[in-house]
């Protein structure tokens, strides 16, 4: 969980208005001001606790002060649990928010168990109940600036420019328009194994605003698809004989072609996957390749030569490491993909998903933290997909830079993991994910 980051890799003698070259921001901590996409204040939380500090600082003394008698409170209510805490918030890791969950979980419970007991015992015993009322209150304070901590570890940009932008992207609700002109999106993939990564980045595109979704699939992945949504169009072609003419006509429609969940990597898939790569190309279709898509381009990254539109390949850090030719998962991503974009030239970007995303292009890098929890469920790279075939739609629509709609996307999914997992916890899935898509559109994209 790392910090805002003053990427090293920003070319800071490009042009100052172009998301490809920004003007890092001069120190630090003019950077965390620029940068945090909401409630910068609270980055200090997560530095102090990086540096081993158990107690929560805050902005003024007395708050801090009623923070420290809470955390006295609850050291004598339960010693025990207050180590673990303290030994946890000594070892931050990816389970750091797990903990702040587990944390507000637990004394929720207490604060009903003592509010119970309260009614039990209330003529019995009245100076333990004025106790335990003291305690559930302090218990309650805390659990809310705990909610308040969880959702300031929010989304941060090394490019600031990026988070207004995004703001802008989606398109004004307005009677004049005719269903399709927010979004028509095509997603290729699903096979007899993987029916869900299509239907997650279709679905996801739908609710991040699209007004219509395609998923192109295998004939005998078409009515597994179909069953789990009825607001999604399934078009049974990608083994068809004649699968790219059937494909065609319904390519001119779409704004967006989202090539690979779920697609699987036969032979004859591969085939299929390059006949559409080249009637895209003959019809300048922004691309979004990922997953087993990624798996084809990287035995033929020729196929993306100069391609004539946009195109985003979204990899995870195994694919990354595929598609740049490197045996090593590790190293400056920036450095590593350099060879790969100087063959396929600027209309690529890459978004490599990570703990740390990167949006990556020829000698630039933009990285985005915070957000998320300890919990990877399945899909979730699915759901980032879906988003960003939406967000490309507007951010071409609106001349933006493909760099706005890999930080919307990345901004999105990893606020809704955040989000998803303070009410599921361990049991998150990519489809509670995807429930907190309006509320976390709502804040951060919606035109206030
Ligand atoms: N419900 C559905 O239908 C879903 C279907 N899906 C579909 O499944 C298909 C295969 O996708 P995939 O991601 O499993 O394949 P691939 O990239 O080869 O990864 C496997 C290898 O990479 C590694 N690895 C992965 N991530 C890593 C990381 N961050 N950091 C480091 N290592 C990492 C991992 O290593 P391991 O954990 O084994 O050590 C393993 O070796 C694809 O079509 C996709 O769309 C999924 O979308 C899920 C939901
Ligand atoms: N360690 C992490 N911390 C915070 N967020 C993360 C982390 N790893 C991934 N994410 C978020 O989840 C998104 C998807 O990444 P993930 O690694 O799950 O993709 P994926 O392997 O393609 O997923 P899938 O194939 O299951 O759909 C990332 O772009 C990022 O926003």
């Amino acid at each position: 969980m790392a910090g805002v980051r003053n990427s090293e890799e920003i070319d800071i003698n490009g042009a100052s208005d172009d998301v490809f070259s920004p003007k890092p921001p001069e120190s630090t901590e003019e950077c965390q001001e620029s940068c945090t996409f909401e409630a910068p204040d609270d980055s200090e939380v997560q530095e102090r606790k990086l540096a081993g500090e158990t107690q929560l600082p805050s902005t003024n003394d007395t708050a801090q002060n009623e923070i420290n008698e809470e955390l006295d409170d609850s050291k004598e209510y339960n010693t025990e649990e207050f180590e673990n805490a303290e030994m946890l918030a000594k070892n931050p890791d990816d389970d750091e928010d797990l903990y702040m969950y587990e944390e507000n979980a637990n004394y929720e419970e207490e604060v009903q168990q003592v509010e119970h007991e309260e009614c039990d015992d209330n003529r019995e015993d009245r100076s333990r109940t004025s106790n335990a009322s003291q305690l559930a209150r302090n218990l309650k304070k805390r659990s809310i600036k705990w909610n308040s901590h969880l959702r300031s570890m929010s989304v941060q940009v090394s490019d600031s420019s990026l988070i207004e932008k995004a703001k802008t992207l989606a398109p004004l609700f307005s009677s004049g328009k005719h269903k399709g002109q927010a979004g028509r999106i095509g997603v290729f993939g699903g096979s007899i194994e993987f029916t869900g990564a299509p239907y997650f980045s279709s679905i996801t595109a739908l609710k991040v605003g699209a007004d219509l979704s395609y998923v192109f699939t295998i004939k005998d992945a078409a009515v597994v698809i179909k069953s789990y949504s009825p607001e999604l169009m399934v078009l049974p072609f990608l083994d068809d004989p004649d699968a790219i003419n059937k494909i065609k006509p319904w390519l001119d429609r779409l704004h967006v072609a989202l090539l690979g969940p779920g697609m699987g990597r036969a032979d004859s898939t591969k085939q299929t996957f390059e006949a559409i790569i080249c009637l895209c190309r003959s019809k300048n279709k922004p691309l979004i390749i990922d997953a087993d898509g990624l798996f084809f381009v990287a035995q033929n990254p020729d196929i993306l030569k100069d391609y004539p539109a946009p195109v985003i390949l979204t990899p995870n850090k195994a694919e990354f490491a595929r598609i740049v030719g490197d045996s090593n998962l590790e190293g400056p991503k920036v450095e590593r993909a350099k060879p790969f974009l100087e063959k396929t030239g600027p209309s690529v970007t890459i978004f490599c998903k990570d703990a740390e995303d990167e949006i990556i292009t020829l000698g630039n890098t933009i990285k985005l933290t915070g957000g998320g929890s300890g919990r990877r469920c399945g899909g979730q790279g699915d759901m980032l997909g879906g988003a960003m075939s939406t967000f490309l739609t507007w951010a071409l629509e609106k001349n933006l830079p493909p760099a706005v709609a890999c930080f919307a996307a990345s901004k999105l999914t990893r606020d809704c993991n955040a989000q998803g997992f303070v009410k599921h916890g361990r049991s998150l899935v990519v489809t509670d994910m995807i429930q907190e898509i309006h509320s976390v559109f709502q804040e951060n994209f919606e035109l206030k």
